[in-house]
């Protein structure tokens, strides 16, 4: 009987739960075992495997009922450094070899599916990813697994700051995670009706902008909202709160951090479809003989790239939102 493994890695993103169970439900359904390795790459070093009660790890089709649901991982998550020496991956590989395991799925962002390639070349099973990170940085998908939902997080605590900033008539700096990628601040800006958005990929000029924020005053506007990626150019949240004031900005500011509330809660249906579409082609391309490819959703249709291009870099915010977004804060 064939035997996969599957393991979570990286920051949390909701959806990864549904995608789990999708690659348990799919494999199970095609008589394949599935083993949960708990606590990401250092589950693999450790030999953590899911508590199935029964010593095996084994988890069921009934091990993952009702958590489709649920935000996090059953199976925990983790960053592993000693994962990231040559020595580490062998030690993974190992373990894999020493427990059977044919197949592995790896549910996680570009830094996972890099873990993934290093492992691949020293273990000579099947390892097929799952886009799962609220960064939306891997090409080969439109969205990843838990992105639309921590758009949905911040847009849903901007749309609060918005009461607050109209009521005074202040400015407020939003800053959302997204690491080095612009995506998660620029969809939410767009979907808040946030008048700017800062991020790495164009340059942040804060006297530029005191003088837009000017105009958006002169035309009437009472408050205005500026997302902020923790990656952007400038610096960070509080050196452009600095700049701004230093420039003259004509609203009273405030700055808040999203943090980690962009992780939790409930996936939305939209990534609860696409985490079951993932999970389900990952489970079926493993048992099919593929390896090395991500499985994602590409102008609607279900595919499989390449480890090496999903994490290429290629994959930049759209162009036409930034000028939409623009064309929007008038
Ligand atoms: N170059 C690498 N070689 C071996 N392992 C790696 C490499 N890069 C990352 N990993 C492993 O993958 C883990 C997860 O990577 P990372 O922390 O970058 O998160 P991620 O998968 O990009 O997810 P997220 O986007 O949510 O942060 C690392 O802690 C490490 O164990
Ligand atoms: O949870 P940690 O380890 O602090 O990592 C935070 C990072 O993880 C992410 O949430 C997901 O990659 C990034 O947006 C952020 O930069």
């Amino acid at each position: 009987m064939m035997r996969i493994a599957i393991l979570c890695s990286g920051g949390d993103a909701p959806g990864m739960n549904a995608c789990l169970r999708a690659v348990v439900r799919t494999a199970s359904t095609m008589g394949v075992e599935v083993v949960g390795v708990r606590h990401g790459y250092q589950g693999l070093l450790d030999g953590d495997f899911y508590e199935s009660g029964d010593g095996t790890g084994v988890m069921s089709a009934r091990s993952v009922s009702h958590i489709i649901q649920h935000g996090g991982t059953i199976l925990r998550t983790g960053r592993c450094d000693e994962f990231r020496t040559a020595s580490g991956v062998r030690k993974a590989a190992d373990t894999l070899v020493a427990n059977n395991i044919d197949g592995l799925v790896v549910i996680g962002g570009d830094g996972s599916l890099r873990g993934a390639i290093e492992l691949g070349k020293v273990w000579s099973g099947r390892i097929v990813g799952c886009p799962g990170t609220i960064d939306n940085d891997l090409a080969g998908t439109d969205y990843t697994i838990g992105f639309l939902t921590a758009v949905a997080t911040a847009v849903e605590a901007i749309d609060k700051l918005r009461d607050t900033a109209e009521s005074h008539e202040r400015l407020f700096l939003v800053e959302v995670m997204g690491r080095g990628s612009g995506y998660l601040a620029l969809f939410t800006a767009l979907a808040s009706g946030a008048e700017f958005a800062c991020i790495p990929e164009t340059p942040t000029h804060s006297a530029q902008m005191v003088s837009d924020i000017s105009v958006l005053k002169k035309r009437g506007k009472a408050s205005i909202i500026v997302v902020v990626a923790e990656g952007d150019d400038d610096g960070g949240i509080e050196v452009l709160r600095g700049e701004l004031e230093a420039e003259g900005c004509p609203y009273p500011l405030r700055s808040v951090k999203l943090g980690h509330v962009q992780r939790g809660g409930s996936p939305t249906p939209a990534d609860r479809i696409l985490a079951s579409e993932a999970g389900d082609l990952a489970a079926r391309a493993l048992i099919d003989g593929k390896s090395g490819v991500m499985a994602g959703r590409l102008a609607g249709q279900m595919q499989l790239t390449p480890f090496a291009e999903a994490i290429a870099g290629t994959k930049t915010v759209p162009l036409e939102q930034i000028q939409l977004l623009k064309r929007m804060s008038v």
